[in-house]
């Protein structure tokens, strides 16, 4: 994907994006792109319009202007089903609190993409372990959430997130609940996974050390993305 003069175009482009709840205006005309195998940080003070762009860019929620594109092609009219299915196929979602089902074991949530897609549970719960181990949760297996910490749960849903090897991960403040340590261990092993498989991650986030894991920063004020200097 390239243009005449051969710059990359971005896998993810939202332009000019206007959404309201209600009557607070939580998007004004926000502009971003993000490119194949690029990490992303969006950062803002709160109520700024972070998780508004996020939803809006996975295709959870429909702006009320402006345009969102993937691969070049507009998605954000496609119908419901369509949205879905590329949000299953091509996206992972990861937030930071409670995605995680609480009656499924660590290995079960994992497996859960794949057993949704049509994967025979046996297959399906080898993988799942196999990407438990590569985020460092081997050996809670059978632990339901509640009985994790919040680091290896926020482990356990990013395995779940890129089991299917999704082209982009939303990651709404990963971190947000954790401590340094495991801050520090949960953007480790996302920055690795995503850089091993090429996955663009888009990562919001209010601590400049978890922004710091990215290729670049925007800053979002008020509905309005400002381009930042890059960070690495
Ligand atoms: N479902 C909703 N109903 C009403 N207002 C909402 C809703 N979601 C967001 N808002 C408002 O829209 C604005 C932007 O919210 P958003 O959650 O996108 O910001 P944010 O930068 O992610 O904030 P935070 O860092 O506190 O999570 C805020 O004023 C918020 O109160």
């Amino acid at each position: 994907m390239s243009d005449r003069e051969g710059t990359a175009v971005p896998l993810l482009a939202a332009r000019d994006l206007v959404k309201a709840h209600g009557r607070t205006r939580a998007l004004c005309g926000a502009s971003v792109e993000l490119h194949a195998g690029e990490i992303l940080a969006v950062t803002g003070t709160s109520g700024s319009g972070k998780s508004t762009l996020l939803h809006c860019l996975a295709g959870i929620v429909r702006p009320d202007a402006g345009s969102v594109t993937y691969g070049g092609e507009r998605f954000d009219q496609l119908p419901e089903k369509r949205l879905s299915e590329l949000r299953r196929t091509e996206f992972g979602v990861v937030f930071q609190f409670g995605q995680l089902i609480p009656e499924l074991t660590a290995l079960d949530n994992v497996a859960l993409p794949l057993l949704l897609a049509g994967t025979r549970r046996q297959d399906a719960q080898a993988t799942a372990g196999e990407w438990l181990e590569r985020f460092g949760v081997r050996g809670q297996e059978d632990l339901r959430p509640g009985e994790l910490s919040g680091g290896q749960a926020q482990r356990v849903a990013l395995a779940r997130a890129l089991i299917t090897g999704p082209k982009v991960v939303f990651a709404d403040e990963p971190t947000g609940a954790l401590d340094s340590l495991a801050s520090e261990q949960v953007m480790t092993a996302l920055v690795h996974t995503a850089r091993e498989s090429g996955t663009a991650v888009l990562l919001i986030t209010h601590d400049a050390q978890v922004a710091a894991y990215a290729d670049r920063e925007v800053r979002l004020s008020d509905g309005i993305v400002a381009p930042l200097e890059v960070t690495a």
